[in-house]
């Protein structure tokens, strides 16, 4: 199987560079518009696909992100492996603004979105104990590395519904009572799709702020966010450019089984499975729903 990149592009993030061919190119889906065209080309021979979450401009909320037509439309154009990049608050002393977090736990506060893609008439349970792919990420870990930036290998994502910051008593209940490493709006439901989907994900979590619980740093502060943003964009960009060198064009089977998820995962019998979903999921499960 020929290997496809996809970069999920998120705060500050809404272009990447180098592509030979680069083209901007809609794509529809079952699940309605995904945030914005895709932009495809190749990166030193491989297959890449970048899709801003938020769309060009910053339009989509963090609730209004159409997480499933994004996922949908990456499977659609052959991504296998999807490297997602989020600006993020931390709960650690160490985990400073301007560090890399490559995230491989995640605690989903978000109460308001559509978390899968399964329904009445085609039931299905993956998986989500290991909701990163760890071999994909360790290689997201050595680019980020060679980018310079501190990186920490491992941390726990609170996906939080927003759009608002936390209250100090939520900052500190998420570090000090749950253990999360750092806080986000995006990650969740697109780590769970992107299971469902068979796809190998890493997120790569740029600080910009402590949240409000820290003592010397008082509430998060957007401007502040922003100045951060500056410099992790461009060492985000350098991270995705040096990806394609540690992932060759060939994709071997995940040695986690990423690319399986759906081997046993769906429960409606044969003869119950409702058509209309079915070729809703042509190509998010096509691959175990071939010759239904
Ligand atoms: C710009 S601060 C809040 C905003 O940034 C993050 O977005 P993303 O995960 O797409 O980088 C955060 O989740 C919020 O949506
Ligand atoms: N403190 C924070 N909380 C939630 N999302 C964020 N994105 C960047 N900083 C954040």
């Amino acid at each position: 199987m020929e290997r496809m990149i996809g970069v999920m592009g998120g705060s500050g993030v809404y272009e990447i560079d180098g592509l030979q061919d680069g083209t901007w190119v809609n794509v529809d889906t079952p699940w309605g518009d995904p945030s914005d065209q895709i932009f495809t080309g190749v990166l030193d021979g491989v297959k890449m696909a970048f899709l801003p979450r938020h769309g060009r401009g910053h339009v989509h909320t963090p609730t209004s992100v159409p997480y499933r037509a994004n996922i949908d439309a990456l499977k659609r154009l052959g991504v296998t492996d999807l490297i997602s990049v989020s600006a993020t608050g931390s709960f650690r002393e160490e985990m400073a603004p301007g560090d890399f977090v490559i995230v491989d736990q995640f605690i989903d506060r978000t109460v308001n979105r559509e978390k899968t893609f399964f329904d009445t008439g085609l039931v299905a349970h993956v998986s989500v104990a290991h909701p990163t792919c760890a071999r994909l990420s360790g290689l997201v870990y050595e680019a980020a590395r060679a980018t310079g930036v501190t990186v920490h290998m491992g941390g726990t994502y609170l996906a939080m519904e927003g759009p608002q910051f936390s209250t100090m008593a939520e900052s500190k209940m998420y570090r000090e009572v749950w253990g999360a490493d750092v806080i986000g709006m995006t990650n969740m439901p697109e780590a769970k799709l992107a299971r469902e989907a068979e796809m190998c994900y890493a997120s790569v979590a740029m600080v910009t702020d402590y949240d409000s619980w820290h003592p010397d740093h008082g509430a998060v502060d957007i401007t502040a966010i922003i100045a951060t943003l500056g410099a992790n964009t461009a060492h985000a960009k350098t991270l995705v450019a040096a990806m394609p060198a540690l992932l060759t064009s060939a994709y071997a089977p995940c040695e986690h089984g990423c690319d399986r998820a759906l081997d046993y995962a769906i429960m409606t019998a044969p003869d119950k499975r409702d058509p209309a979903m079915l070729a809703k999921l042509d190509a998010v499960a096509g691959r175990v729903l071939k010759g239904h």
